[in-house]
């Protein structure tokens, strides 16, 4: 059972132009914590009616909030950063009845979501224009940049609180005002963030928080002219619709998509340092982040090793409810996600793959994470996305080879590759095809950094200094004097 400190934090009502809102017919959709299937409560199932109000709110609110000044709204932003830490706990104790994740990995999402209101509070006040020399002597040239206007968020359920602070800090901070339609397993962290930017003295609006059917909400958002921007993170599948929907009213879009990360190590890497890179870029989140290894590659000289390794830090995981102390990987999403992972297991095992540890279906949701060798690119986990605790290792010989094997997916979000041969380092940074590389680190997302993918892992950058300018028009004025 949920145990606040703050119970106003658990909302199960749905957050429209400052008032808090059910259903027009009254529907609802029950909320289930994955690692018992137990209800943990119940938000409202709107539709289209309830999301063009919101849509309607969010352009009302738009003349106030662009009027601000900058630096009026990054202090707004600061303000809502600093409620998040505040109630770090009882966000994390939501997002982990909620999501799963154990408690220390929901703690650091809060901190990491909160990171994004604080970056961008200062970011917005940056936003510079140019004067540019004009060719003739009785005109003056000018570029500003302005709010992109009314904006759609759609978000995962795996980063609940993070993947909406990426855009609503960006869109807030730029002018934007903005309608969130969180993932359905996951609506609990989305409108206790929407309390606290009430609490922080967002005016009514300019945060707008809708759960319920999402083929009605995201028709709804895509077919306003109202909303110029449509920032989506999910899987591939889904971006594809949204992009194909948004393109009969010409939104600017951003699209997080789904990733295939290849993981690679040389003969030369540190082995301790790659082994626990790969237990970080592996297993966080139970594997269920887009950014994960999803294959890794292991040079003849060093793989028997490293598998060895591997499979002995693997079997030291905890697995259990996200809420026990000292839990390290909790249950899968929901049984369809668990039931992928078991599959992408029996179709390696089938394939040639060598088990050396786990891949047992516990109770429920439950994996135990599980290490394949002599994995091969015939298999599924080679060109499908796990999101879930199976780490296959691939052995490989030469440099070229493993850049083609990288590079064989229709994916580019991350890449990681562990070698201590710094001309190896900077052929392999050049060469993988994706959006952010770790060289010898299995973690590269922070709030400074534009995060990001290419080919079908998506559209634009998120944080950083280019995770604003989405949220911005170029207007070039030329003026005669
Ligand atoms: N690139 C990134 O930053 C990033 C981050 C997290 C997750 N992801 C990807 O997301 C996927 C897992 O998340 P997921 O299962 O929530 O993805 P998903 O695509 O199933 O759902 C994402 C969001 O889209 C909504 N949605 C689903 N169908 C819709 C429709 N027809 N119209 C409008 N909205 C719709 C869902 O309710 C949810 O809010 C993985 O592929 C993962 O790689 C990518
Ligand atoms: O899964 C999606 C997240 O963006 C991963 S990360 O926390 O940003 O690395």
């Amino acid at each position: 059972m949920l145990n606040l400190q703050d119970k106003d934090l658990l909302r199960q009502a749905c957050l429209i132009d400052g008032d808090w809102i059910g259903a027009d017919d009254g529907a609802v959709d029950d909320v289930t914590n994955p690692a018992d299937g137990s209800v943990i409560g119940r938000v409202p199932r709107l539709g289209d009616a309830e999301t063009r109000r919101a849509i309607e709110a969010a352009e009302r609110a738009m003349p106030e909030w662009r009027g601000k000044t900058a630096k009026q709204r990054g202090l707004l932003l600061r303000r809502w950063h600093d409620l998040m830490l505040e109630h770090q706990e009882d966000l994390a104790a939501l997002m982990t009845a909620e999501q799963g994740k154990p408690l220390d990995e929901a703690r650091g999402e809060i901190g990491f979501a909160a990171s994004f209101l604080e970056w961008f509070a200062e970011e917005g006040r940056r936003t510079y224009g140019e004067v540019i020399p004009s060719p003739m002597g009785d005109r003056r040239m000018m570029v500003v940049k302005q709010p992109v206007g009314v904006c759609a968020a759609i978000t995962p359920w795996n980063f609940p609180a993070a993947m909406i602070a990426r855009k609503a800090g960006p869109a807030l901070a730029a002018g934007c005002t903005i309608v969130i339609k969180p993932a359905g397993q996951t609506p609990y962290s989305a409108l206790a963030m929407g309390e606290l930017a009430q609490r922080a003295g967002i005016p009514a609006g300019v945060v707008n928080v809708v759960t319920g059917d999402a083929r009605a909400i995201g028709g709804a958002m895509t077919a306003s002219p109202r909303v110029r921007k449509l920032s989506f993170t999910g899987s591939t599948g889904i971006g594809k619709l949204l992009l194909r929907q948004c393109a009969d009213t010409v939104k600017k879009v951003s699209m997080e998509l789904g990733g295939n990360a290849p993981f690679i190590v040389f003969d030369d890497a540190d082995l301790e340092q790659a082994v626990e890179g790969a237990m970080l870029a592996k297993f966080r989140n139970a594997g269920q982040t887009c950014v994960c290894a999803n294959r890794i590659f292991v040079q003849a000289g060093i793989h028997d090793a490293f598998v060895e390794r591997l499979a002995a830090r693997v079997a030291e995981l905890r697995v259990g409810p996200g809420h026990e102390a000292g839990v390290e990987v909790g249950p899968l999403i929901d049984a369809a996600a668990a039931d992928k992972v078991e599959q992408q297991l029996r179709d390696a095992l089938a394939k040639g793959g060598k088990l050396h540890v786990g891949g047992e279906r516990l109770s429920g949701n439950f994996l135990s994470p599980a290490v394949i060798a002599e994995a091969t690119p015939e298999m599924a986990c080679f060109s499908e996305e796990t999101f879930g605790p199976l780490a296959p290792v691939f052995r490989f010989g030469e440099e070229a080879e493993v850049l083609r094997l990288a590079n064989d997916t229709e994916y580019g979000l991350a890449a990681y590759c562990y070698t201590r041969d710094l001309g190896r380092a900077w052929r392999m940074s050049e060469g993988l095809d994706y959006g952010m590389v770790g060289i010898n680190n299995g973690h590269v997302s922070t709030c400074e950094a534009p995060f990001g993918g290419v080919k079908e892992s998506g559209l634009g950058r998120e944080g950083a200094r280019q995770g604003i300018e989405d949220y911005l028009e170029i207007k070039y004025v030329n003026m005669a004097i």
